[in-house]
């Protein structure tokens, strides 16, 4: 979408219209993504799944980050870009700013990181140094070896606590986004309502301020294991643009996510 920026994002929230988005890896679905009013496009470390056919994220490298987001920013040129800070790039915060500033260098609007409390000096070293931050908390895909596998989190009473006291703390510490993964609905809807920021869910319900899902698994192409709070679009649609139109219409409309992509 022509000149998207945080701020309006903010606004759509506050305003209680739907946040739209998926991701970008190359620079046709980025123009394709611009085309069809998506609100932004998030480079994800998820490239690593379905562009490199490994079985987890913790191989993505920062210069594979920074390639395809080059290429997402050539297609899609006014969008706001997220780009996804890989494992291990927030080991220290002084990291952090030397990888991140290779992602805004590359194009984006916006860098993601997962994790929650522990991170808040990086968060505010980052946002002190001018890059705007998305956090990710949840199910954070990076820590699978820590999690055992790719599970719901926030099920237990303490666990949704302590992840709505992390939502806060990314919040108090600069963050202006936050992807919540996997959670039930319950808790998707408890933390967007606590926080100003938008709170983009995938798996989190249909509460959240906006909607993400990668895109290849909106297209149906994952074949695999197909997560829960996956729809294939274009299994009722035409083409690719109409599959992209009616995930835009369905999340805008809140008809998606529906209770079958959603936990409890
Ligand atoms: N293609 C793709 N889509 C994704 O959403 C995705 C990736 N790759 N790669 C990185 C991570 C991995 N993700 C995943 C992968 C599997 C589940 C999954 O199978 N979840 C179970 C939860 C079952 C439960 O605990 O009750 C599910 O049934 O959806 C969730 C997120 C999300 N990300
Ligand atoms: C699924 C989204 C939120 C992500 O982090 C990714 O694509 O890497
Ligand atoms: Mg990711």
């Amino acid at each position: 979408m022509a000149g998207m920026t945080i701020s309006k994002l903010i606004q759509k929230k506050a305003a209680g219209e739907k946040i739209t988005s998926l991701t970008a890896y190359d620079a046709t679905f980025a123009k394709l993504f611009a085309q069809c009013g998506i609100d932004f496009m998030l480079v994800g470390d998820s490239l690593g799944n379905v562009v490199q056919g490994q079985t987890s994220t913790l191989p993505v490298t920062v210069e594979q980050i920074v390639y395809h987001t080059e290429a997402v920013r050539r297609g899609a040129p006014d969008a706001f870009v997220i780009a996804d800070m890989p494992f291990m790039t927030c080991a220290t915060p002084e990291q952090a700013c030397l990888e991140a500033a290779k992602l805004m260098r590359a194009g984006a609007n916006m860098v993601k990181l997962e994790g929650g409390e522990w991170l808040v000096d990086t968060i505010r070293m980052l946002v002190e140094r001018s890059v705007p931050v998305c956090a990710h908390l949840g199910l954070m895909p990076q820590s699978v070896n820590v999690l055992g596998g790719y599970k719901v989190q926030g099920r237990e009473q303490a666990m949704a606590e302590n992840t709505v006291r992390q939502a806060l703390a990314v919040q108090q510490a600069g963050a202006q986004m936050l992807v919540l993964e996997c959670v039930p609905t319950e808790l998707g809807e408890l933390i967007s309502s606590k926080l100003s920021i938008p709170v983009i869910g995938i798996g989190a319900g249909a509460k959240t301020d906006g909607q993400i899902l990668v895109m290849h698994d909106m297209f149906g192409l994952n074949s695999d294991y197909i997560p829960k709070f996956v729809k294939n679009f274009l299994a009722e649609t035409s083409d690719l643009t109409a599959a992209v139109q009616l995930y835009i219409q369905q999340v805008k409309d809140g008809s998606f996510p529906g209770p079958e992509h959603s936990f409890e």
